[in-house]
């Protein structure tokens, strides 16, 4: 875990987020990686940021006013007993949520300042900007190569050199390509779990999105290749904003900076990492992250 020194927020709140001027460029691939964040003490600006969510399914309340930001290249991980809204808060940004007309959402959630709930929002830009990857390896019955590309060809006119630059550009963010780069006419479906996630990461990836939410993406795999995704998230946070839920503590305080916990619908507590597991100031988080309850 890293060491941070970024001000305590407040439970169910946080300091403003800063101006957002002009932001970071998008990342491309002629953009230079930018130094690995860790070693920077100042908190970043929220890239994205809920503001007091409350989603319904029907009548089931399933977040109450959550506000919390998503910090720019760092990642926040999402911790909390089943069914305390995790992945609900996920789909709220976004807006997965808007295919089903009995879900709803209120408040705001704002990337780089505007707000992504409001009508006028194209959802499918939205979801290129924001990505998602899902718990289950989910590749489609079509070739490594065309797993990666099927988003490029679908919304961006790419010369066939220019597609084949950003396909490998991001099996290799996704930690994939050594393996994968003999093979690529080769079904995604042939390949292992682990590597199948990494594909997944990589079609992700592969249209330059922002924010990377992360939905338990390693709970269907063993240790050694849950070690490899938790490295690749590493990585990956230096380009992108990246959260992530997890049910799996050790790897919520391996892999994030800042840590949300929680508990039936509600956000009790959010701040550093390393605070929120050694230093908690609810009880409710205490107990979870000490193990008496979830
Ligand atoms: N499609 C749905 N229709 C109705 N209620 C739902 C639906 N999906 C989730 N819920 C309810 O919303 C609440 C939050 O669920 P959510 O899946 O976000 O929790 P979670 O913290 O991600 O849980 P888990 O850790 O088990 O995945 C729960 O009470 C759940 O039963």
């Amino acid at each position: 875990m890293s060491v941070h020194t970024p001000p305590i927020e407040t439970p169910m709140g946080h300091e403003p987020a800063s101006p957002s001027g002009s932001g970071t460029p998008k990342p491309g691939l002629a953009a230079p990686r930018p130094p690995a964040p860790r070693s920077s003490s100042a908190t970043p600006r929220a890239k994205l940021e809920a503001r007091h969510v409350t989603f319904r399914y029907g009548e089931t309340v399933a977040l109450k006013d959550v506000s919390l930001p998503l910090r720019e290249h760092r990642v926040t991980a999402l911790i909390g007993p089943s069914g305390c809204g995790k992945s609900t808060l996920l789909r709220v940004f976004n807006r997965m949520y808007d295919l089903y007309p009995d879900q709803h959402a209120e408040g705001e959630v704002l990337l780089d300042g505007a707000n992504i709930l409001a009508r006028s929002e194209d959802p499918v830009a939205l979801r290129a900007r924001i990505g998602m990857v899902f718990q289950k390896p989910t590749p489609f019955p079509m070739s490594i190569y065309d797993n990666v590309a099927i988003g490029l060809r679908l919304n961006e006119e790419l010369a066939p050199a220019e597609l084949d630059a950003r396909v490998e550009d991001a099996l290799r963010q996704a930690a994939l390509w050594e393996e994968v780069k003999d093979i690529l006419p080769q079904s995604g479906l042939s390949l292992s779990g682990g590597q199948q996630q990494r594909l997944c990461i990589a079609r992700t990836i592969a249209p330059h999105p922002e924010v990377i939410l992360f939905d338990e993406p390693c709970s269907a795999l063993d240790p050694i290749t849950t070690a490899k995704i938790e490295e690749t998230i590493e990585e990956l946070k230096a380009r992108y904003t990246i959260a992530i839920v997890t049910h799996n503590l050790q790897q919520a305080a391996r892999v994030s900076d800042f840590t949300g916990f929680m508990y039936l619908g509600e956000l009790v507590e959010f701040g550093p990492t390393d605070d929120i597991f050694t230093r908690p100031r609810d009880k409710r988080t205490q107990d979870y992250v000490t193990g008496r309850f979830g």
